[in-house]
């Protein structure tokens, strides 16, 4: 059925007219609802039967904001004449500066443009649980419908750049009580309610209120630069490489000194500038990706739905385990977590424990929530709870004939319908299921540690998975507050194996002699919170010992081998588990360099040999973010090629979720694509004559540097999917 767009009015016996927003399913405001509004309350304010104004959005939602499509449209194009002149012709002169009285009737959410319409009316009435909020930072741009001076206006500066900087919504109970909502009254009554509020207004009942023409709770001067002094200090704390946070306060500020009318003009100006930024384009990459994550062909498109999942039984108890138990239960969903000892059982009961507690102590859950969630779980150390379970997750440690045993007896004793997943970081989802006869049960479920809180599921499919179990896992990972993304079987799958080279690549450096310390925060300037040595410390540097050998197997003709992990462990240094590694980590103090491990690094240069001349290299701190990232690029490519993800974008979403790669450069396919697949190849071509075959271009990026395509463009690959 086609989608009914646009904006209808109607004036009733009581000369209320009623203007309501159509545009599911969010009631964006797109180009048709800008014009619609537009000649819907030219006509209100003309007609004579027409007393008073109500602004309502279809279907219980008021408006998720300007359509972000239009931003998509502008970056692709360059031409910024497709944004519609809104925030003086629209929202100042045609609704605030209306003679007639105009109120919001808002349910479920008031989002960016939808929440500054609802700003520009003389009053605002919801329903319970409405989501208020100006997300535009998050986009890269700020409020353009002058939200960056009507919110200050109504909530107070402070509570309106901690809303705006945070981009943190609010819910219509809280905005009731900080007086940008009038009156909150049940889901049924908010219409009527509203036009007796606008009735009352025109007649004098109640104020006639012009959100941007208040002061009252602006306060001085002198305070809101103190305000707006710890916001700089905040925008530089959260968002060191983005401008649109520092760009947001110049426009309060502006409007604070010379008058809210000067603020909306400003803003004007500002948004335009911004909103070409490359910050934006990464971001709003980023919010189509990660809803493009939710389509996957053969299984969202073929009629099937997801069966309810209410029961999961977890194999493991370690962090991986006890990690994905306290996943589970936050969402209501029962758990019985499976342990071959009672010690064990009893350490990965009170992991789940102090997970759940934690988050009570950092205020992200109640502890009558938590309570709710633990009174869900169990611990056993047999399969007797299994006979009904929906869905199994082993969380064993990385041992194949292990695993191959543990699905061998789960696929006895559990239901012919019950989800076989496992959390395997490395191991082929075949080679796990292969002593089974229910390979169509069998999916891949890795999650990334620690699980309660990395919001990044990569779902692996073997060439047998069935599409209802991958539309099962989708579902459940939604439950739970993830984002799944649905990828190929092989070794390391999309995340792991695209940043293998992550490490490798900052071991050659330090090896050819650059200060490893300096690599480190060369790369978290570039954006990411941890270098690749802070990594490998958090990580532990046992693991990585472990899993070398088992990409080695498969990209060996690719990989740096580097001694200095082996040394490390040596010299009894695995990171921050035992408090030392690169860094020393001491209880309640930030992780310290230290100089002692330099040693190490000596020793190691000492057995790799490859300092050209045994002098070190002289490398600039854009050669360092080149030689390290560009290699993970080079496998990125490998990846497209292969088929392991549906999308370039879907690669994009699993690096900035699983490896925390700054969303503000649209993730690791988006931003290679930004510096240019050409330049990229040379210089990798460049390095593998100096260096080696770690940095051989790959048959991919070479095709798309030689063709003048980008990375991202799709093309008829071979997909393991
Ligand atoms: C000059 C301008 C000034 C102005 O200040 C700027 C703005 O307002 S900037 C805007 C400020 N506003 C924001 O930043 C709010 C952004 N939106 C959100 O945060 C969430 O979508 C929302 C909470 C609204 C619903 O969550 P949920 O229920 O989990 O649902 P979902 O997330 O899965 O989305 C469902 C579908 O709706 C689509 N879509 C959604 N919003 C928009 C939009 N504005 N536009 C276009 N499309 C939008 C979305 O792509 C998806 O499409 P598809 O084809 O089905 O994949």
């Amino acid at each position: 059925m086609a989608k009914k767009i646009g904006v209808t009015m109607e004036v009733g016996n009581d000369g209320v007219a009623v203007i309501t927003i159509s545009n599911p399913p969010v009631n964006s405001l797109a180009s048709p609802i800008i014009s619609g509004l537009k000649e819907k309350f030219r006509d209100a304010n003309q007609r004579i039967d027409v007393k008073a104004i109500v602004l309502i959005g279809n279907n219980g939602r008021f408006s998720g904001g300007f359509d972000i499509n239009v931003f998509q449209q502008v970056h692709k194009t360059g031409d910024l004449s497709l944004m519609p002149e809104v925030s003086v012709e629209l929202v100042c002169n045609l609704m605030e500066d209306s003679r007639k009285p105009l109120v919001a009737a808002v349910e479920g959410l008031a989002l960016g443009g939808g929440l500054e319409l609802a700003m520009a009316c003389h009053a605002r009435v919801a329903a319970p649980k409405a989501q208020l909020g100006l997300p535009e930072l998050t986009l890269g741009v700020i409020p353009g419908f002058g939200g960056t001076q009507r919110l200050p206006r109504l909530v107070g500066l402070a509570k309106a750049t901690d809303m705006i900087l945070l981009s943190k919504s609010i819910s219509s109970e809280e905005g009731q009580k900080l007086g940008l909502i009038d009156a909150l009254v049940p889901p049924g009554d908010v219409l009527s309610t509203s036009r007796k509020w606008a009735l009352d207004i025109a007649e004098g009942r109640k104020p006639f209120l012009r959100s941007l023409h208040r002061t009252d709770k602006i306060g001085s001067l002198s305070e809101a630069r103190a305000i707006l002094k710890t916001s700089r200090q905040l925008a530089k704390k959260i968002a060191p490489n983005m401008p649109q946070h520092h760009a947001c306060i110049e426009v309060i500020e502006e409007g604070i000194i010379h008058g809210g009318y000067s603020g909306v003009l400003k803003e004007a100006e500002v948004f335009k500038q911004l909103v070409l930024s490359d910050t934006a384009k990464g971001l709003v990459h980023v919010f189509f990706a990660q809803r493009a994550t939710s389509k996957v062909p053969n299984v969202t498109d073929v009629g099937l739905k997801p069966r309810p999942i209410k029961k999961v039984a977890v194999i493991g108890g370690g962090l991986m385990g006890s990690g994905i138990a306290t996943a589970l239960l936050l969402s209501n969903i029962r758990v019985v977590l499976k342990e071959i000892n009672s010690e064990y059982l009893m350490k990965g009961i009170k992991s789940v424990e102090a997970n759940m507690k934690g988050l009570v102590s950092r205020g992200k859950l109640t502890q009558d929530k938590a309570g709710k969630a633990l009174s869900l779980f169990k611990g056993v150390l047999d399969y007797t709870e299994f006979k009904d379970v929906d869905m199994v997750i082993e969380a064993v440690i990385e041992n194949i004939q292990l695993k191959q045993n543990i699905f061998k007896e789960i696929e006895k004793v559990c239901s012919p319908h019950c989800i076989l997943a496992s959390n395997t970081s490395t191991i082929d989802l075949d080679v796990i299921g292969e002593k089974t006869n229910s390979k169509d049960r069998i999916v891949g479920a890795h999650f990334f540690s620690p699980a309660h809180l990395m919001p990044l599921l990569e779902i692996v499919r073997s060439k047998n998975t069935s599409a209802q179990v991958i539309l099962d896992l989708m579902a459940v990972g939604k439950a739970i507050k993830k984002v799944p993304v649905v990828v190929g079987n092989c070794i390391g799958f999309a995340v792991n194996r695209t940043f293998f080279p992550y490490s490798q690549a900052a071991h050659m450096l330090a090896n050819l002699g650059v200060d490893l310390f300096r690599i480190d925060s060369v790369i978290t300037s570039f954006g990411l919170p941890l270098g690749p040595f802070q990594l490998g410390d958090l990580a532990g540097h046992g693991i990585g010992l472990a899993v070398g050998p088992i990409y080695a197997k498969v990209y060996g003709d690719r990989m740096f081998r580097s001694p200095m992990t082996e040394l490390l462990l040596k010299s009894g240094r695995n990171g921050k588990i035992n408090g030392k590694g690169y860094y020393i980590y001491e209880k309640g103090s930030k992780p310290k360099p230290d100089p002692s491990v330099l040693s190490v690094v000596e020793e190691s240069r000492k057995l790799t040999n490859i300092m050209p001349g045994g002098k070190p290299i002289s490398v600039s701190d854009k050669e360092i973010v080149e030689m390290i990232l560009f290699p993970v690029v080079n496998e990125a490519c490998r990846v497209l090629d292969e088929g392991v993800v549906i999308r370039a974008s879907d690669l994009d979403i699993a690096s900035v979720l699983g490896m925390s790669f700054p969303s503000y450069r649209g993730g690791i396919v988006f931003w290679a694509d930004t510096v240019g697949p050409k330049y990229i190849y040379e210089r990798l071509k460049r390095l593998s004559e100096t260096y080696g075959s770690f940095f051989k271009p790959s048959r991919y990026l070479e095709e798309r540097a030689m063709n003048g395509m980008l990375l991202s463009e799709s093309k008829s690959s071979r997909s393991r999917l």
